[in-house]
């Protein structure tokens, strides 16, 4: 599958990330006193190129939905019509991730890679296929669809940051989707199957022991192309996973920081990284998902996310409930006084050296 390469995956500008370590410094607080955020803001400026920051001028949720083949082993608690029936919920504003978006002052756009229902004109522009196989017995995608849904993603990056998107959030939907993300996660990180599993959308003990099993099936599967990033998609991943692969590596690729969600968000980024070496850098983790595998997931990114508050919920709304956070950091940096300006004493002890900005 030659046909999908990045380009090499430009750096977070150094110039400014120096100027914002050492603008922290100069800023009326303890040297290091605003923790985490201080790192953020360093990220920011380094992904801005210009220190002090900007506010973010148009923010971007981007929700890739997508049916899943493995949703008929039993393993989620919804039947899978839901799907669909939470694309349109998405798009008349009432699910969480609207609410959570409206609150992070994001737009938002669902993006249909492979719903097994028809979906309105606008959102199915980018639909790869219904739905996908029975990864515990087949494979989920044929290789042309897995370079059609990357592509379908780097399209999708690309459009976003045509039109002025300058950070963008990750979600998903897609009934049965944690199955395939523990799949991929188990197959990426190496953790077993029983670590692997969650209770995604809340299946109880009988659920939980099919989704185990078949887990378990498509490991065996997947494992044998788990150091091939785009085979491990066509074996054990989705339409969904795959976009958001090509959407991350897209992004990177065109400078745009992004905030990553949950467990597929999660697994994608993984593989994002490994089809676009770097890519990461433009990444910050947005929460820890209730989901087991998240947390081997976001060690192998060696990204520490911002929030814990125990979502299970996808959409993008662990990420847009880390947002705030991340406004308040640039705008920290950017506007605060500085000593100097404020007419504050600064230490009379040389302070401890700042940690680096976020991990590069
Ligand atoms: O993002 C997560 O980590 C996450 C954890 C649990 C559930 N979800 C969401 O719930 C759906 C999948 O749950 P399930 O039980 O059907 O596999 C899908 O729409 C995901 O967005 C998402
Ligand atoms: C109602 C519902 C909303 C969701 N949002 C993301 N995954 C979901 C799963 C269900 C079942």
């Amino acid at each position: 599958m030659r046909d999908v390469e990045f380009p090499e995956v430009p750096r977070p500008d150094e110039q400014a990330r120096r100027q914002a370590v050492a603008r922290q410094e100069s800023l009326t607080k303890p040297v290091g006193s605003l923790g985490r955020l201080e790192e953020l803001g360093v990220w920011i400026a380094a992904c801005q190129g210009t220190c002090p920051t900007r506010p973010f001028a148009r923010p971007r949720l981007v929700v890739f939905a997508a049916d899943h083949g493995v949703a008929a082993n039993g393993v989620s608690a919804y039947p899978p019509e839901v799907t669909a029936q939470m694309v349109t919920n998405l798009l008349t504003g009432g699910a969480a991730a609207n609410v959570a978006a409206a609150n992070a002052g994001v737009g938002v756009r669902v993006a249909d890679i492979a719903v097994d229902a028809d979906t309105p004109g606008p959102i199915a522009g980018h639909k790869v296929r219904r739905g996908s196989g029975v990864i515990g017995r087949e494979d989920a995608l044929t290789e042309a669809e897995v370079v059609a849904a990357v592509q379908a993603g780097r399209t999708i990056a690309d459009e976003e940051v045509d039109g002025g998107a300058d950070l963008l959030v990750v979600g998903d939907m897609g009934i049965a989707n944690t199955t395939v993300a523990a799949t991929l996660a188990a197959a990426l990180t190496g953790i077993e199957p029983v670590a692997a599993v969650g209770r995604g959308s809340g299946v109880d003990d009988r659920g939980w022991m099919r989704k185990t099993t078949s887990i378990r099936d498509a490991l065996r599967r997947g494992r044998p192309v788990a150091h091939d990033p785009l085979n491990l998609l066509r074996v054990s991943g989705g339409a969904d996973v795959a976009a958001l692969t090509g959407f991350l590596a897209q992004a990177a690729v065109r400078r745009t920081p992004v905030v990553l969600d949950g467990l597929l968000t999660g697994v994608a980024a993984l593989l994002a990284e490994d089809l676009a070496p770097g890519a990461a850098r433009w990444w910050v983790a947005g929460h820890r998902s209730a989901e087991p595998a998240h947390d081997a997931v976001l060690r192998q990114l060696g990204k520490e996310p911002l929030v814990d508050l125990g979502l299970r919920l996808g959409e993008g709304t662990g990420a847009l409930a880390a947002l705030p956070l991340l406004t308040l950091a640039g705008r920290a940096l950017g506007e605060m006084a500085t000593y100097e300006e404020a007419g504050v004493s600064g230490p009379v002890i040389a302070p401890p050296p700042l940690p680096g900005a976020v991990r590069d």
